[in-house]
């Protein structure tokens, strides 16, 4: 069986990128999104991965961005990857992975089976999806709410690229959610923070902890 792979998404400060990378997490995200309290510059970006060795995977964020948005933040030369987190469209993931040479990663915002079935439109579009819960029409943001889907709605299900699991997951369900969903990555923001945009050292530890022995 391979490694689970493990992303501490929402990392805004050196001390969280080391205890993550200390805690064996696989891929670093940093969100570039003005409303959110985890958003990093991309020049904060380029000096908190400045340290980080090669075979960690690096992640940038965004919402529907713009392609200058996007060439900023590559131009960091950061980045091994970029987690499209809004309304894109398969057209517009795949123009994005041809413009900037990085796998492109779209989260799938689920709440019912409809919505898994839906992202396979993402097939020779992106590289990976990230099924996340849906936030409610309004939410201040479209990610790191710490909601969670119906777990078991991914049970059986198809899924012809590979993915991760996302939203809500914290120290105390993750064993549970990698049990009922098979998961190969999971993908964790608010549940190892200590308020918003506060990530924990402690927690990120504690998280990977119980991630790895389940
Ligand atoms: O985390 C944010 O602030 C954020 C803002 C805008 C778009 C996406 C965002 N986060 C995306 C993530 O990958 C989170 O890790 C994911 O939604 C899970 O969050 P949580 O439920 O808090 O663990």
């Amino acid at each position: 069986m391979s490694r689970l792979a493990i992303k501490i998404c929402g990392l805004s400060t050196p001390d969280t990128v080391g205890a993550a990378m200390r805690a064996d997490a696989t891929h670093l995200g940093f969100v570039h999104f003005a409303k959110s309290p985890r958003h990093v510059e991309a020049d904060q970006l380029r000096a908190l991965t400045a340290q980080v060795p090669a075979h960690i995977d690096r992640v940038a964020v965004v919402v529907d961005p713009t392609d200058d948005i996007l060439a900023e933040l590559v131009g960091t030369g950061a980045l091994t990857a970029l987690q499209l987190h809004g309304k894109e469209s398969p057209q517009r993931a795949a123009a994005i992975r041809a413009r900037f040479n990085l796998p492109v990663w779209k989260a799938i915002a689920v709440k019912t089976r409809a919505d898994l079935d839906a992202a396979n439109a993402y097939n020779g579009a992106a590289d990976r999806l990230l099924f996340d819960a849906k936030t409610p029409e309004g939410a201040a943001l479209p990610g790191g709410m710490g909601l969670r889907f119906d777990w078991t709605l991914l049970r059986g299900v198809p899924i012809s690229l590979p993915w991760g699991l996302s939203g809500g997951l914290g120290i105390d369900n993750v064993a549970e959610a990698i049990r009922i969903t098979g998961a190969p990555m999971i993908d964790v923001s608010s549940g190892v923070e200590s308020a918003p945009g506060i990530k924990s050292v402690d927690k990120i530890m504690a998280f990977c902890k119980a991630a790895q022995q389940s």
